[in-house]
């Protein structure tokens, strides 16, 4: 294995090995970290450990520098009080999708919290276990800590080394300013992905033969563990429950407009609510962190083997840098779409030298 450099000192032991701490200990593993895993559950541990993200703990190892709590969020509170008086040296930190709630609870507890540093990194896949992790699931992605007026600077730097080891990107926040923020940002978005994708379960098969990249990227996290969500939203339920209101209120007002269409300045209200989503959608950033936008070129490619690396391989030739890439294909026909996202400036080019080798482009 190509060993890369690590910032972090002394052991890592995972508490939870499924997705997120799987991940974790994969990629600590790629940087030549020593980390030991624990799980409630003995299988869960095992594959883990057989997928490459650390040893199991047994008696007798040394006392971890620092523990990664991934357990699910309802548990974290008592995972963490736990950690800290079983390694009283450790800094211990959790990467679940609520900060508040577990943080209140160890309060309530009246747990020493010196050496806990509450954590988030925001990204996931929509299956958990160990069978999904990836080693490069943090990569380039917000990593939120929310630290205390009095964490000591040593911890912090601790938590912070194994964030930026994984290639996260460090954001600071309280844990009532984390819990506003991916209400907005995660947590409404999945209620609103799993109505929307809903719908579609008594819908009569021909409409669904219909749908495109627009149902699909609009429902893609409806396709996440439901008992995990139900653990996260009943945790921020606050922050959530205003959220759903602001937006009924949208979805109201819209559907009045609509419905009375003819009236006077009803098609602006309509056309104001839709223009209103594209300057939303505007401040999403993008690949590299801003929120600069890409252009999209669909390239058609026949479904025959090899057609997608020609198109790579000729992307390549002509100096053409893709920012991303997606794949669609056309329902039943032998035909599908290679979406590349480039800098705007250079789309222009971009379409006519793939035109003049002779791709079609959309
Ligand atoms: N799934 C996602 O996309 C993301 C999840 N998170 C957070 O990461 C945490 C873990 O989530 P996932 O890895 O997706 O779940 P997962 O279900 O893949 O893994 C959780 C693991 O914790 C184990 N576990 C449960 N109770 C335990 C206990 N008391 N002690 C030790 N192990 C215990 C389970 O057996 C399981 O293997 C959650 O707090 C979640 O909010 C954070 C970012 C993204
Ligand atoms: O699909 C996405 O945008 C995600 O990155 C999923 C996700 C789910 C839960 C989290 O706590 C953080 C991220």
């Amino acid at each position: 294995m190509n060993e890369l450099e690590s910032r972090v000192r002394g052991t890592v032991h995972i508490v939870g090995a499924g997705l997120l701490g799987a991940s974790v200990g994969l990629g600590l593993r790629e940087r030549g970290v020593d980390v030991t895993l624990e799980d409630l559950s003995p299988t869960a541990v095992a594959l883990a450990a057989d997928y490459g993200a650390g040893r199991i703990r047994e008696a007798g190892d040394p006392e971890p520098s620092v523990v990664v709590v991934a357990t699910p969020p309802d548990v974290v509170a008592d995972a963490v009080e736990r950690a800290l008086s079983e390694f009283p040296n450790a800094v211990v930190t959790d990467v679940a999708s609520v900060k508040l709630a577990p943080y209140l609870e160890l309060v309530r507890r009246g747990a020493p919290l010196k050496n806990y540093v509450g954590s988030h990194p925001m990204a996931g896949r929509e299956r958990g276990g160990a069978i999904m992790a990836r080693a490069d699931l943090f990569t380039a992605r917000p990593w939120v800590i929310c630290r205390d007026r009095d964490t000591p600077a040593e911890a912090l730097s601790l938590v912070e080394a194994i964030a930026l080891d994984l290639g996260g990107v460090l954001t600071e926040m309280t844990p009532e300013e984390h819990d506003r923020s991916v209400g907005l940002v995660s947590h409404l978005p999945q209620v609103v992905s799993s109505l929307l994708a809903a719908r579609l379960v008594s819908a009569e098969e021909q409409a669904i033969a219909l749908a495109g990249a627009g149902l699909r990227d609009t429902t893609r996290i409806a396709a996440s563990d439901p008992e995990l969500w139900v653990q996260i939203l009943g945790a921020n339920r606050e922050p959530v429950v205003a959220l759903l209101e602001q937006f009924s209120a949208d979805v109201a007002a819209f559907t009045a407009a609509l419905r009375d269409a003819d009236a006077p300045g009803a098609k602006r209200r309509v056309a104001d609510l839709l223009a209103s989503g594209g300057r939303g959608v505007g401040r999403i950033p993008g690949k590299h962190g801003s929120s600069e936008r890409f252009i999209t070129i669909t390239v058609l490619i026949d479904d025959t083997p090899g057609e997608l690396g020609r198109l790579l391989t000729e992307l390549g030739e002509l100096g053409i840098n893709m920012e991303d890439l997606r794949l669609e294909h056309s329902p039943g026909a032998q035909i599908g779409f290679a979406e590349i996202a480039v800098l705007p400036e250079a789309a222009e080019r971009a379409v006519a030298d793939l035109t003049e080798r002779g791709w079609r482009t959309l």
